[in-house]
């Protein structure tokens, strides 16, 4: 349990967040798979990402990490080892889903486990399409959740339909369809992240994006490269929403990814009225970047639907807090995707944002958030519930409460962020 600093006159300063989550993932997949070394700068040291590293030292290849800099010396597509012991997880979906892509194309056995959390997610999203392909999989409820037996070989290219806008399902496609003979599509209803395609390029590989179809021809072999990952707009949009509601503010957020598929909080906060300017946009590679600045702003509420929520899906819990100090009704949805994440999201952001006082509603597929309120808290314990995403943005809620606050689970932040609260007083 940790008591949260409440009812903060002011956050300024500048910071360097950390590396992309799912960036950080795919350069050491790709790496791994790739033929080469792979040499990997500003890696996101969080658990999520250190257990990508786990699983694929496991698979047999070799892997050094000093800090936020990596080598990963790839081992070619049919070079991974069947492993000895249980590939875990952790709390990562990413690794699940895109692990998954790719152990269905291994000739070998692996078993595939992870938290109380994953044991919850579904994973026949993937498991369905890679069994499609050819892939021997299975695991509770025929394959759905973890844990699961995965038996791989030869695969045939398959053209999917995904029912949801998801870059997991789409990356665990691609990666299968590297080994395949032929091509491979897949098809979703809005686009998704789309790191996976930008790398394989940088790989040296091929992929042919057209509208919401994405398609890879097999066999391909990867070449090792050198990646720098971009600053993670997910992380930064904690410190984003803080510093447009909480008073006398002004941050500064240097080398932030600003990947279109990734940018719907900008969209957001500009839509709302925030203060924001964004500098120094540039390209590393093949991802842009920029050094974004936001001051304390008059907000007004706004719609969130159809094709922004997959460009700001893991934002919502902030743009729900960011939300209650808009004036009038928020409106998010189309986003069910939230109740399938570490935790429901719908349920977890509702509940302990009502505690603080926030005019919150959930629905089936989003919330409705009348604002704008002011939070108060008297001896109020809020809950993480192991939800990174869910103690970070309660970390900023207190920041605007009038009272005393303390989160239970806090140490659930470094899946994505290890150093937020380091960051999070630096600017008090
Ligand atoms: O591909 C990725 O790196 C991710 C995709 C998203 O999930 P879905 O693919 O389930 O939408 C996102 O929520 C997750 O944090 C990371
Ligand atoms: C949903 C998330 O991650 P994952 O799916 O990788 O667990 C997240 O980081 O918010």
């Amino acid at each position: 349990m940790q008591p949260l600093r409440t009812n903060i006159s002011s956050l300024r300063g500048t910071i360097n967040v950390p590396g992309d989550k799912s960036i950080s993932h795919r350069a050491v997949m790709l790496g791994a798979i790739a033929n080469g070394t792979t040499t990997i700068a500003n890696f996101l040291q969080g658990e999520d990402c250190l257990s990508t590293i786990d699983c694929f030292r496991k698979l047999g290849v070799s892997i050094e990490q000093n800090g936020s800099d990596v080598v990963v010396e790839g081992k070619g597509l049919k070079g991974l080892k069947e492993p000895s012991d249980i590939l875990n997880v952790g709390n990562s979906g990413t690794t699940a889903r895109l692990l998954l892509g790719i152990l269905a194309g291994c000739p070998f056995h692996s078993c595939l486990i992870g938290d109380e959390s994953i044991a919850k997610r579904p994973m026949g999203r993937v498991t369905k399409p890679l069994k499609m392909m050819g892939a021997h999989i299975d695991g509770r409820e025929h394959g759905n959740y973890t844990p699961l037996s995965i038996r791989g070989g030869e695969l045939q290219p398959i053209h999917y339909e995904s029912s949801v806008a998801s870059a997991q399902v789409k990356s665990a496609i691609l990666l299968a369809g590297l080994t395949t003979n032929g091509t491979t599509t897949v098809t979703e209803p809005h686009r998704s992240r789309d790191h996976t395609e930008r790398m394989i390029r940088l790989f040296g590989g091929s992929v042919t994006v057209d509208d919401l179809t994405v398609s890879i021809t097999g066999p391909q072999q990867l070449i090792g490269a050198n990646i720098y990952v971009p600053g993670d707009i997910s992380s930064a949009a904690f410190f984003l929403v803080a510093g447009a509601i909480v008073p006398n503010s002004e941050i500064t957020l240097k080398n932030v990814g600003l990947n279109p598929t990734r940018t719907g909080i900008i969209d957001v906060l500009q839509k709302m009225g925030a203060e924001m300017t964004i500098e120094n946009i540039r390209n590393e590679q093949t991802e842009p970047l920029g050094d974004i600045t936001i001051r304390t702003s008059n907000l007004t509420a706004t719609e969130i639907s159809g094709a922004l929520i997959p460009r700001l899906i893991d934002e919502i819990p902030i743009i729900a807090l960011l939300a209650t100090q808009a004036e009038g009704t928020t409106v998010i949805k189309d986003a069910s995707e939230l109740k399938v994440k570490e935790t429901n999201r719908i349920d977890t952001v509702v509940t302990e944002l009502r505690k603080l006082g926030a005019d919150i509603k959930a629905t089936a597929d989003g919330m409705v958030i009348h604002g704008k309120s002011a939070l108060k808290a008297k001896d109020v314990v809020v809950d993480s519930y192991g939800d990174h995403r869910i103690g970070m943005m309660l970390a900023i809620a207190a920041c605007i409460t009038q009272g005393t606050v303390c989160l239970k689970r806090p140490e659930a932040v470094a899946v994505s962020y290890p150093s937020f609260f380091d960051h999070l007083h630096s600017l008090m």
